[in-house]
C-alpha cells in the first residue's frame, strides 16, 4: 500500500506541498490528477525516494521511504514520464540488466522478459538496439522493466505518452489485472480521461493541497457534476477555457464574433 501522512515540502523557503495526506490500498488503481504545477511530480519524487519531505511520512509497500530508500525501491516499480533507456541495448539486454539488478535468477528473468515482449508484440524487436525504436516502443520496454521484479506497488507518471490506441487499451487492462492480483497502482496524470477509465480511486491535487479523494462516483457527487472533467474544473476552479480562448482571439486579432 501507499501512505502519505501530512507531508510538507518546500524549495528555497517556498512551500510547495502544504501537508498532503492520502492512502492507496492494495488492489486499487489510484489516479493522481491535477493541473500543471499542482505538485504531482514532487509527490512522485517523494514516493520514489529522490526527494525527502521536510516533515511528514511517506510509506511505500510497508517501508518508510525516508528511513530505508533501498528497501522501498525493492517494493515498487516506477514508470517515469521521461524514462532513460540505454539505447545501445536491445530490449532483451536491457531487461536482463534490470532483472539482474533486482537479483532475479536467469531462468525466471528470461521467462518474464519474453512474456512481456510477447505481450507488447515486440518479439521481433527483442534483439535490436533500442536507438531505432519509436517513443511508444521504448515506453513498452520501460513499463516491462518496472514490472520485472513483480513489485507490490507500481508507480506511473503519464504512462500513456507515445502509446497508440491499442497499447493504451493494453496498459489499462494490465493495470486492472495487476490490481485484481493485489498490486497497489498509483497513476499520476494531468489527462483526466486516461485516469477516468482505469482508476477506482481519484485523488485531486491543486496548488500543493489535496482537494478531493474518493471513488470516481464520490468525486462526481461531491462536485455535483456528471463527468470527471466537469468535477475537475469545478473543484480546481479552472477558468472557463472557452471564454478565455474567445477573449484571446478578440484581444490578439481584434475578432470578437464567432462565425
Ligand atoms: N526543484 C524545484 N525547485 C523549486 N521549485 C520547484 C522544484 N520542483 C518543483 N517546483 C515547483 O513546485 C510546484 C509543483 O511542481 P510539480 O513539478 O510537482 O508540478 P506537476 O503537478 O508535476 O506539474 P506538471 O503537470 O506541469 O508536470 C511548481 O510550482 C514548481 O515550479
Amino acid at each position: 500500500m501507499i501512505q502519505v501522512d501530512d507531508v510538507h515540502v518546500g524549495f528555497d523557503g517556498n512551500e510547495i506541498l502544504h501537508g498532503i495526506s492520502f492512502a492507496v490500498e492494495p488492489g486499487r488503481v489510484a489516479g493522481y490528477i491535477g493541473p500543471n504545477g499542482a505538485g504531482k511530480t514532487t509527490t512522485m519524487r517523494l514516493l520514489t525516494g529522490t526527494l525527502a519531505p521536510d516533515s511528514g511520512r511517506v510509506v511505500v509497500g510497508g517501508v518508510d521511504v525516508a528511513k530505508d530508500a533501498v528497501g522501498a525501491k525493492r517494493r515498487f516499480g516506477f514508470v517515469p514520464e521521461h524514462g532513460h533507456l540505454y539505447e545501445s541495448f536491445s530490449p532483451e539486454e536491457y531487461l536482463r540488466f534490470i532483472g539482474r539488478m533486482h537479483g532475479l535468477g536467469e531462468k525466471p528473468l528470461a521467462e518474464r522478459a519474453g512474456a512481456m515482449l510477447s505481450f507488447w508484440g515486440l518479439e521481433a524487436n527483442a534483439l535490436q538496439p533500442m536507438a531505432s525504436f519509436s517513443k511508444g516502443m521504448k515506453q513498452k520496454v520501460l513499463i516491462s522493466a518496472a514490472l520485472l521484479h513483480d513489485p507490490p506497488v507500481l508507480l506511473l507518471d503519464e504512462p500513456l505518452s507515445g502509446l497508440d490506441a491499442y497499447a493504451v487499451l493494453q496498459v489499462r487492462a494490465l493495470l486492472r489485472a495487476l490490481a485484481r492480483q493485489g498490486t497497489t497502482v498509483f497513476y499520476s496524470s494531468h489527462l483526466l480521461d486516461a485516469v477516468e477509465k482505469v482508476a477506482d480511486q481519484v485523488i485531486l491535487i491543486r496548488d500543493g493541497a489535496i482537494l478531493a479523494d474518493g471513488s470516481p462516483a464520490q468525486i462526481l457527487e461531491a462536485a455535483g457534476e456528471g463527468s470527471l472533467e466537469g468535477a475537475f474544473s469545478r473543484l480546481t476552479s479552472a477558468a472557463d477555457a472557452e471564454a478565455e480562448a474567445e477573449a484571446l482571439i478578440a484581444s490578439a486579432f481584434g475578432r470578437a464574433e464567432s462565425i
